[in-house]
């Protein structure tokens, strides 16, 4: 595992996972997302960034079905996935965790990963969904908390339990949206390296974030956007010595770091 705080090696540029060609979304006269086009490839951390209103949280909505684009076109593992509801795209293999974590409160820990892994893929049986979600508690940290109800989990175990729910889903593609919100410094270096194990089981993960030291410590790569817009894309060091990016964020190298 990479040591935090150094530069994750580059991944060999596989095959694309996910594709962006031109998307937008419209909101009445607003243009909250603008001809966005990104690739990511197999194995890949990818970081989407930007300044309060970017456009970020659209765009996520955009990849997991939330919105369709007012134009543009999306494909998953090489099929058009674009006129696709969330339900279709997440048994094609994307998986998404929330920021807001929202377990069913009185189930117990594993009966929660037990759901998702019921409900996100065909074809599964009771029987398999509680196997999976045992394995998805081990590769989580959670196997000590499994028969605990949901609500007695703290925070960093909440998201946790985001993440395992949502690999039980059994994604190619993971979207985390700000999952290191409200996590204690220790606690989002934890978080860290959770994801990263994620990625080496096999899984790209596409991830929104505010926090800067995450974003250096975990991204491959990472699209900046600003006014709805792709502004750069590069390594963490490459789009945080760009002068257009470092203008956006406030126009000050702090508020970069912020
Ligand atoms: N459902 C909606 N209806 C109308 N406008 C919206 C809607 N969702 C987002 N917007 C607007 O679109 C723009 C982009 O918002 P978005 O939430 O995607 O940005 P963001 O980069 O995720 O911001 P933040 O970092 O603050 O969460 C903003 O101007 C926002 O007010």
């Amino acid at each position: 595992m990479t040591a935090v705080g150094v530069q994750p090696s580059a991944v060999g540029r596989g095959d694309v996972v996910l594709r962006a060609d031109g998307l937008s979304k419209r909101f009445g006269g607003l243009l909250a997302v603008q001809n966005v086009s990104f690739s990511q490839y197999d194995g890949e951390i990818l970081a989407v960034i930007g300044p309060n209103g970017a456009g970020k949280t659209t765009l996520l909505n955009l990849l997991s079905g939330v919105y369709r684009p007012s134009s543009g076109r999306l494909h998953l593992l090489g099929r058009d996935v674009t006129q696709e509801p969330m339900e279709a795209r997440c048994h094609a293999g994307l998986g998404r965790a929330f920021q807001i974590v929202r377990p069913f409160p009185e189930m117990t820990v594993h009966e929660n990963v037990t759901v998702g892994a019921l409900f996100g893929t065909r074809g599964t049986t009771l029987g398999q969904a509680r196997e999976r979600a045992y394995d998805l508690l081990e590769r989580t940290g959670l196997a000590a908390h499994a028969d605990k109800e949901a609500h007695e989990l703290t925070l960093l175990q909440d998201k946790r339990l985001e993440v395992a729910r949502a690999l039980a889903t059994q994604p190619r593609v993971l979207l985390l949206d700000e999952v290191m919100a409200g996590l204690r410094p220790g606690e989002a270096q934890e978080a860290v390296g959770l994801v990263r194990s994620v990625r080496d089981s096999g899984v790209s993960v596409l991830f929104i974030e505010h926090i800067m030291p995450v974003v250096r410590d975990l991204a491959d790569r990472v699209v900046v956007m600003d006014q709805g817009q792709v502004l750069a894309e590069g390594t963490y060091h490459e789009v945080t010595a760009n002068p257009q990016v470092v203008a956006a964020y406030l126009g000050t190298e702090e508020g970069l770091h912020a």
